[in-house]
């Protein structure tokens, strides 16, 4: 493993503290860090080296998903450790912090490969990229890689304005952009799901499959991040990133084991063959909500407009439900159907696969008993892969019954997102990673949906926390003659079942 200096802008702040520390460790105690590894963070608050370490040791014990119970081993990891106080804007401190760096690599006797981390806002990219540069932090005999975290940008504009400014420092293959969604374990397993498994290949496609459900629900509100939240909405927060970045992962047609630029390739091509919105169409294809006062999981919670820092009357999306044609050759005529949103009745972050049933154009309506075959890809609370075919039940008069086939039986400690992002940065690996092609189309694809929002084109829709959204977003499956699926229930059966009324039947 090449030898690497970590150098963490944002060293203070709470997303190094939650994952990038956490994860750090992880990969340390799997063997899967450098020897000679070296991270120098970097913030304005007036740290040392020893107040550094505590902080991060701290972080360990508040966040890893393994304990630091082994005060050698974590004296070893945090040695590793040593803060530079930087300002973002003062050109002297790049100076500071070169010397830091040169002095550390010679030390231990370390190339000079740099791993620019960017833990900050980012409206301080672009300085940051430049002051690289110009310090010569980034010049020396040695690789540099630049690792940033969303958002990329506001919209098409800003996202293009914002990567040429980064390109002037970095090459498109040193700019490693972390969409988190990339490193779910269970995102990184569609690959070889399809490549190990030639059944599913084969099934792949439109001949099969009938339609694709992609959903993340989460049961947070706005939580401490109104000031951000209430500007971007969910079709900024999740969509135009991780929901796409889940599509073109699923849509990807990949034969044999593929190298990084043949996934990106093939994502783009899913770009390319997704239908574009009209702005005026918008309406037809995409639901808009906004949760109000309700209660989950027993708690009652506010509605969005009377969270802290929202505007009372803030017109902004909490939920997004869409569908989307992908007009390709193996693609054409399967929705797929896109959710996210918060205050949701749970946790849930999965993409269920319904495949066709060509019975079903020759049996009646009585003799309609066969569950749909369907292929469940289970990201949070849980991961797990699991395929629903039908038996017959003995007990039951031989009648058809579904069963459940666990694809993953017996994994339960997966590695975080972050542990195999940050681990893939550092070797080079960027397949995991969103190329700037797949940003400026998946901006492009929004761009329509945004001005419609903006323009008030498309009606918002209230939802009391702690559902599964508006039901406007459960009649648009059902205009095609599906529902959305819960695991492997239809998610109406499990409302009827607690009692709830639905306004609408589907033919399933
Ligand atoms: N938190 C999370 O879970 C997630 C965060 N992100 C993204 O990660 C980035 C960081 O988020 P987060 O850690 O939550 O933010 P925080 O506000 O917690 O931390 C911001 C960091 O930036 C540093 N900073 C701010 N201004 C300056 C400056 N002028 N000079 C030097 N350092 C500065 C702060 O250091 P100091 O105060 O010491 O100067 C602090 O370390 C954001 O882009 C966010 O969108 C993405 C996904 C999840
Ligand atoms: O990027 C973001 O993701 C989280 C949801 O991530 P998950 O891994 O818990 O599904 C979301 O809460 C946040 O608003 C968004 O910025």
């Amino acid at each position: 493993m090449e030898p690497i200096t970590i150098v963490l802008f944002g060293a203070t702040g709470d997303l190094a503290k939650r994952k990038i520390y956490p994860a750090l460790y992880n990969l340390f105690l799997d063997n899967k860090l450098p020897r000679s590894f070296s991270l120098i963070g970097l913030g304005r608050r007036e740290w040392t080296d020893a107040s550094f370490q505590a902080n991060v040791e701290q972080s360990l014990r508040d966040f890893s998903r393994r304990q630091a119970n082994d005060p050698a081993l974590l004296k070893e990891f945090l040695q590793a450790f040593r803060y530079s106080v930087l300002d973002i804007g003062q050109k002297k401190d790049y100076q500071k912090l070169l010397l830091l760096i040169e002095q550390r690599e010679e030390q231990l006797r370390i190339p000079p490969n740099r791993m620019f981390y960017l833990s900050v806002g980012p409206e301080f990219f672009e300085t940051i990229a430049a002051n690289i540069q110009d310090s010569g932090l980034g010049s020396a005999n040695g690789w540099k890689r630049l690792v940033i975290e969303k958002p990329f940008g506001h919209d098409l504009q800003s996202a293009r304005d914002l990567n040429q400014k980064l390109s002037n420092a970095f090459a498109e293959d040193e700019i490693y952009r972390i969409d988190h969604y990339l490193g779910k374990p269970m995102v990184q397993r569609l690959e070889s799901l399809q490549q190990t498994n030639p059944v599913i290949q084969a099934l792949w496609n439109n001949r099969h499959i009938a339609n694709v459900q992609i959903t993340a629900n989460e049961t947070v509100g706005v939580e401490e991040r109104a000031g951000y939240y209430d500007h971007v909405g969910a079709i900024r927060d999740m969509f135009q990133n991780h929901m796409l970045q889940l599509l073109m992962m699923t849509a990807i047609q990949l034969p044999q084991k593929s190298a990084s630029d043949k996934v990106r390739f093939k994502k783009k091509q899913v770009m390319e063959a997704l239908e574009p919105l009209q702005k005026q169409d918008v309406g037809a294809s995409v639901i808009r909500g906004q949760y109000e006062a309700g209660s989950i999981q027993g708690k009652p919670v506010i509605g969005y407009t009377s969270e802290p820092g929202i505007a009372p009357a803030s017109k902004n999306d909490t939920f997004i439900a869409a569908r989307l044609q992908i007009d390709d050759y193996f693609w054409r005529g399967v929705p797929f159907y896109i959710r996210t949103g918060k205050r949701m009745k749970e946790k849930s972050t999965r993409i269920v696969i319904e495949f066709k049933d060509p019975s079903k154009q020759t049996l009646s309506a009585s003799e309609d008993l066969i569950a749909p075959n369907l292929l469940v890809i289970e990201m949070s609370p849980h991961e797990g892969i699991t395929l629903q075919i039908n038996t017959k039940d003995p007990q039951h008069k031989g009648e058809f019954k579904p069963i459940h086939i666990d694809l993953h039986p017996g994994e339960k400690d997966f590695p975080e997102a972050y542990e195999n992002l940050i681990h893939d940065a550092m070797h080079g690996d960027a397949t995991f990673f969103a190329h700037w092609d797949e940003v400026e189309m998946s901006w492009a694809w929004v761009e329509p949906i945004l001005e419609a929002f903006e323009e008030n084109l498309v009606p918002l829709h209230p939802y009391a926390a702690g559902t599964n959204g508006p039901v406007e977003s459960d009649a648009l499956l059902a205009q095609d003659g599906y529902h959305w699926w819960f695991d492997t229930k239809p998610e109406q059966e499990i409302e009827a079942e607690e009692g709830k009324q639905y306004a609408y039947n589907t033919n399933h």
